[in-house]
């Protein structure tokens, strides 16, 4: 492969930062029309190396790209731009109340006066989408299109004004939030955009999909690629020890057997899409929380916690009910809560680690803070227990990468001895070695007593580290999956079809 031929080559590209460097003298090729996966552990360097292409970032010097033949600078937003490279991040950068119309002509002169050409400008929206995806309604606003459809709408946005021929489509892991059912529309997408000639490339944590989708795929370990490999030529075993730098080991620990004593109860809970939940949690139990976006089961925990008023019915924790829409009531008596959007709704981005793992000192001190050393001290065991990297407790948090932040707020709940876990998609974007370690602290933290609800949109994730299983349709708990009847494909059916409450 030579930097003078088609596709976008990269060469000896490089990025420190001022207490690392993150990527060291990488090699990139992508061939148009072809797919190539990006792979590797939490903080290996794949956003640095995005966002080196998006402009965000300027590489350290001497590294160099060029794009169908023709230098490209790097480190500037609008060269990457006018080159065609185009990107869709995690924040899809969508107006939810807004329809499709509106969100794809944002951005573009016609935007703010569809009103004059309002015909043509939704006939020119079908057009552009029919070439990404078949029947979708352009006139409804864009929250009520399924989240792939959402991520399609973007990406049509993306390539709108795409350079005829050679453009580069950087998708950075697109079905992160994507329910399972779901892939498979994106997938046909980013078919499509291949076989326009576009070069994708795909950043992704599961294996699977690369096996799916992808021509070719590279792996990050510490910054420094690793290897590129035809697809063809490589397998699940041998990917994961370019990954991890390790062969395999078992990804899903046994589930720990629940005990008798009811730790948190539920009855007839109601609020915002959950329509009607009733359930006992147990000491010792992982519990799953399964069900489509909307369903219910993003919003269960956050009500258990009390992030806003339920409508109607109580929580009991201990037997003792639960204050409503009192967090702080909630964290004194045993829980702890992790949401999906850690970024805003958990995390202090300008604090330290330390900060943000030992923020919430109920009952341990009058002032609520903590030395800087006693800060380190009791946060050194966690981050290491998580596999947190860098394992510097003074880092500020806003330059772990988004896994490494993942795991750093679960430290937090951990190190709390939180009784009651609720969780929302903990291993979001977490890589294998990560995935792990945060099963076993969750395993160990049940067999020392606690209950641990995890609500997640990976079935295969719910069916071998829970011991039971809910699944939401609808706003209500229609079915309950234990023992041989749970199956990541039982739960995907229950979460679609009509089910039998047991
Ligand atoms: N602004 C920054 N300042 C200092 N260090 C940074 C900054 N951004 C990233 N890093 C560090 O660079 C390394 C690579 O991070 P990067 O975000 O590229 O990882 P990643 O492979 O995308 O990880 P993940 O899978 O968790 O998203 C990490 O060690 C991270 O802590």
């Amino acid at each position: 492969m030579n930097e003078g031929g088609a596709g976008l080559h990269l060469r000896r590209v490089s990025k420190t930062f001022p207490a690392q460097r993150a990527l060291a003298d990488v090699d990139l090729d992508l061939e148009p029309g072809r797919v190539h996966a990006l792979l590797g552990q939490n903080g290996s360097g794949k956003s640095t190396l995005i966002k080196i292409l998006a402009g965000y970032h300027t590489p350290d010097p001497g590294s160099a790209a060029w794009l169908n033949g023709e230098p490209l600078t790097l480190g500037s937003p609008s060269a990457a731009h006018r080159a065609g490279l185009r990107f869709i991040h995690q924040d899809l950068g969508l107006v939810p109340g807004l329809d499709v119309v509106d969100n794809l002509a944002l951005g573009t002169r016609y935007g703010g006066r569809w009103w004059l050409r309002e015909r043509p400008e939704a006939a020119a929206a079908r057009a552009l989408l029919s070439d990404f995806i078949d029947d979708v309604d352009v006139r409804r606003p864009v929250r009520d299109l399924s989240a792939a459809q959402q991520t399609i709408v973007a990406i049509a946005r993306a390539l709108r004004d795409r350079v005829a021929d050679g453009g580069v489509l950087v998708l950075d892991e697109p079905t992160a939030t994507l329910p399972e059912h779901e892939v498979d529309v994106l997938f046909e997408t980013v078919r499509r955009v291949q076989r326009t000639g576009a070069a994708v490339l795909y950043v992704t944590h599961r294996l699977g999909e690369v096996f799916e989708l992808a021509d070719t795929v590279t792996v990050l370990r510490d910054g420094v690629k690793v290897r590129t490999t035809a697809v063809s030529a490589t397998d699940h075993a041998d990917l994961i020890a370019q990954i991890a730098g390790r062969p395999l080991e078992q990804l899903y620990p046994t589930p720990p057997e629940k005990r008798e004593q009811v730790l948190l109860s539920a009855r007839h809970l109601k609020g915002n899409t959950v329509r009607e939940a009733g359930f006992d949690l147990h000491s010792g139990e992982i519990l799953g929380v399964a069900g489509v976006d909307g369903s219910g089961r993003d919003e269960l925990n956050s009500l258990l916690f009390g992030r806003y008023a339920a409508d109607s019915g109580e929580v009991r924790v201990d037997g003792r009910v639960l204050a409503p829409a009192q967090p702080s009531s909630s964290i004194a008596a045993g829980l702890g809560y992790l949401p999906a959007d850690r970024r805003n709704l958990a995390a202090t981005p300008t604090m330290t680690v330390a900060e943000n793992v030992t923020l919430p000192k109920i009952g341990k001190r009058p002032l609520g803070w903590l030395s800087r050393r006693s800060e380190t001290r009791e946060t050194l065991p966690w981050i290491r227990r998580l596999r947190v990297v860098p394992t510097d407790p003074q880092r500020p948090f806003s330059t772990l990468s988004g896994g490494n932040q993942q795991k750093a707020l679960l430290a937090r709940w951990l190190r709390c001895g939180s009784r009651v876990l609720l969780l929302d998609e903990p291993t979001q974007g977490v890589d294998i070695a990560g995935k792990r370690a945060i099963y076993d602290a969750l395993g160990e933290a049940a067999r020392d007593g606690a209950g641990v609800i995890v609500a997640s949109s990976d079935a295969d994730e719910l069916a071998e580290i829970c011991e039971r299983v809910l699944v939401f349709r609808d706003g209500r708990l229609t079915t309950a999956l234990e023992g041989p009847a749970l199956t990541a494909g039982a739960i995907v059916t229950a979460s679609l079809h009509e089910g039998k409450a047991s």
